[in-house]
C-alpha cells in the first residue's frame, strides 16, 4: 500500500502549498522505509496518522487596539517510545500539514539518535518580524494557554524552531509554570541557562551539523567550501564552527538576500554586520549574489539551514555542492533526492544532520527532571557521543545495503519506533 503519491513535475508541486509538499515528502520516505521494512498495512497507517493534532485560534491585542486572530498547532505525531518532542515555529506561512510532517521528522529523529522520546512539533501562523515584543509575548503565552492540556514534562516539550528563540522559551516556562502553580522547567528545552537551560543547548544543532560534516567529509576540513543557506540560530553558528574547523565558508544568504567572498568570508564580522543591519544583505567585505546562485555554487558542501523544499527537481540539476549536510528539516524534496543521487552527491539528511538540537534537548529535560547541572563539557561529550555513533550506524546500513544515507537513517528510525508498537502491543 503506498501512502501517497508524490507530486512528480515541478508544475504539478507549485500547485499544492509548501507544507503540503513537506508532508507529501515526510509519507513518501515513511513509504519507502514501510517496503523496506516489510510493515504490513495497519502499521503503515499508524505511522503515518499523527496521534494527536490541536489546531487552536489564538486572538492577538495589536500595540494600536486592533484585535487579531492567528491559527496555532501542536501536532503530536508519535509518543511510543517516550514523551512527544520537538520545536515551535512563528512563521508566517506555516500551516496544519508543515507541522505534521515536522512532527513526522521528530518521531524518527528521536528514534534514530536513541534518545527516549516520540516527535511532535507545534507552530503559530504569524510574521515574528512583524509584532511588536509585547505582541510576541501575548502570542506566545495565549498560544500556550490553548495547548496547554497537551504538553507538560511528561507528555509534550516544546523547543524553539525557526522564528522562536530562548525568550519564548521562557514564556512558555513562565505560562506553564503560572498554570501549575510551581516551577515546571522540563516543560519546554531551548531556555536561558538562568531558568534552567543547558550549556550547549544554542549552538546544539549547529555543532551536530559540524560533527555531521566532518563525518562525512572524507580527508581534512582544511580549506574545503561551504555554502550556507539560512544564518538564524542554526546557519550562523553553523557557518562559524565549520571555520573553525579549517572549512572555507564562501556564501550565505538569509531571506533579505546572500553573500559570497570566494577566498572566505569572516563569520564573526558577518554576524556582527547582521546584528547590526538586519541582515547579510549590502554586506561591505563580499559581492551580492541571489537567493538560488548560493545553492548553485562549486562548493563541496552545501548547508541547507532555512525552510523546506529548497533543492527541488528544478534547481537540483544545477547544484554543484559534492557533499550536502542537512541543517534544515526536509530541505531537499524526493524528486531531487534521486537526482542528486544519480549525480554521485551525498545528502546526510535532515534527521541525522540535525540532530543535536534535540538531543541536547533531552540532556536539558534529563537535568531538569534531575534538578542538576552538567558542565559545558560534559553536554558536548554526550552530544559528540550520540551524534557520531548514529552517523556511523547510518553510514554502515548504507554502505551494507548500496542505499541512500536518507534512506538508511529512516529505516533505522522508522524500524525502532515499528518495533517499540509491536511490543507494546499497541497493535495487536
Ligand atoms: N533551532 C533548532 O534547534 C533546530 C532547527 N532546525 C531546523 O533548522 C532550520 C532553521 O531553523 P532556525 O535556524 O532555528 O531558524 P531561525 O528562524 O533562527 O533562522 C532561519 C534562517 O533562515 C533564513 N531564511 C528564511 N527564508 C530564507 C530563504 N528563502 N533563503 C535563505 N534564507 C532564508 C532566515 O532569514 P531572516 O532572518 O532574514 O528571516 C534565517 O536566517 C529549520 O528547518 C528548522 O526546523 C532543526 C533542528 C533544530
Ligand atoms: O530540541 C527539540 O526538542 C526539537 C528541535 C527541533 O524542533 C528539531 O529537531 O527539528
Amino acid at each position: 500500500m503506498s501512502l501517497m503519491v508524490p507530486s512528480t513535475t515541478p508544475a504539478a508541486a507549485t500547485l499544492i502549498s509548501p507544507g503540503r509538499q513537506a508532508l507529501d515528502s515526510a509519507l513518501f520516505h515513511l513509504d519507502q522505509a514501510a517496503d523496506r521494512l516489510h510493515l504490513d498495512d495497519g502499521l503503515r497507517t499508524m505511522l503515518a496518522t499523527p496521534r494527536r493534532s490541536l489546531t487552536v485560534s489564538v486572538p492577538v491585542r495589536r500595540e494600536d487596539g486592533r484585535m487579531d486572530v492567528v491559527q496555532g498547532f501542536r501536532v503530536q505525531h508519535n509518543t511510543t517510545r517516550g514523551p512527544a518532542k520537538g520545536g515551535i515555529r512563528f512563521h508566517p506561512s506555516t500551516d496544519l500539514h508543515e507541522v505534521t510532517a515536522l512532527a513526522m521528522w521528530m518521531t524518527w529523529k528521536c528514534a534514530l539518535v536513541g534518545i527516549p522520546y516520540g516527535g511532535a512539533k507545534g507552530g503559530v501562523s504569524v510574521d515574528p518580524a512583524s509584532l511588536s515584543t509585547r505582541e510576541l509575548e501575548r502570542v506566545t503565552r495565549r498560544y500556550v494557554n490553548e495547548i496547554l492540556p497537551i504538553i507538560g514534562p511528561d507528555r509534550d516539550i516544546p523547543a524553539p524552531d525557526v522564528g522562536t528563540d530562548e525568550q519564548t522559551m521562557a514564556w512558555i516556562m513562565d505560562t506553564y509554570s503560572v498554570n501549575a502553580g510551581y516551577p515546571v522547567p522540563g516543560v519546554v528545552t531551548g531556555k536561558p541557562t538562568t531558568l534552567g537551560g543547558s550549556l550547549g543547548r544554542a549552538g546544539a544543532t549547529s555543532r551536530g551539523v559540524q560533527i555531521a560534516t566532518l563525518k562525512a567529509l572524507t580527508g581534512s576540513p582544511e580549506g574545503r567550501t561551504v555554502a550556507v543557506q539560512g544564518f538564524g540560530k542554526v546557519g550562523a553558528p553553523a557557518a562559524r564552527l565549520l571555520a573553525d574547523a579549517g572549512c572555507r565558508v564562501v556564501a550565505v544568504s538569509d531571506a533579505t538576500g546572500a553573500v559570497v567572498d570566494r577566498s572566505g568570508l569572516n563569520v564573526e564580522d558577518l554576524q556582527a554586520w547582521v546584528r547590526e543591519t538586519g541582515g547579510v544583505y549590502g554586506y561591505r567585505h563580499a559581492d551580492a549574489l541571489s537567493h538560488e546562485e548560493l545553492l548553485e555554487l562549486d562548493v563541496d558542501v552545501l548547508v541547507p539551514a532555512a525552510l523546506e523544499g529548497a533543492i527541488t527537481a528544478e534547481n537540483a540539476p544545477r547544484v554543484r555542492a559534492r557533499l550536502i549536510v542537512e541543517g534544515a528539516n526536509g530541505p531537499t524534496t524526493p524528486e531531487a533526492d534521486r537526482i542528486l543521487a544519480d549525480a554521485g552527491t551525498t545528502v546526510v539528511p535532515d534527521i541525522l544532520a540535525n540532530a543535536g538540537g534535540v538531543i541536547v534537548s533531552y540532556l536539558e529535560w534529563v537535568q531538569n527532571l534531575q534538578a542538576c547541572s552538567w558542565s559545558a563539557g560534559e553536554v558536548d561529550a554526550k552530544l559528540r557521543e550520540l551524534m557520531e555513533s548514529s552517523f556511523d550506524a547510518v553510514a554502515a546500513m548504507s554502505a551494507e545495503r548500496g542505499i541512500s544515507l536518507r534512506q538508511a537513517a529512516h529505516a533505522i528510525g522508522v524500524g525502532r519506533v515499528a518495533e517499540a508498537h509491536r511490543m507494546r502491543g499497541l497493535y495487536p
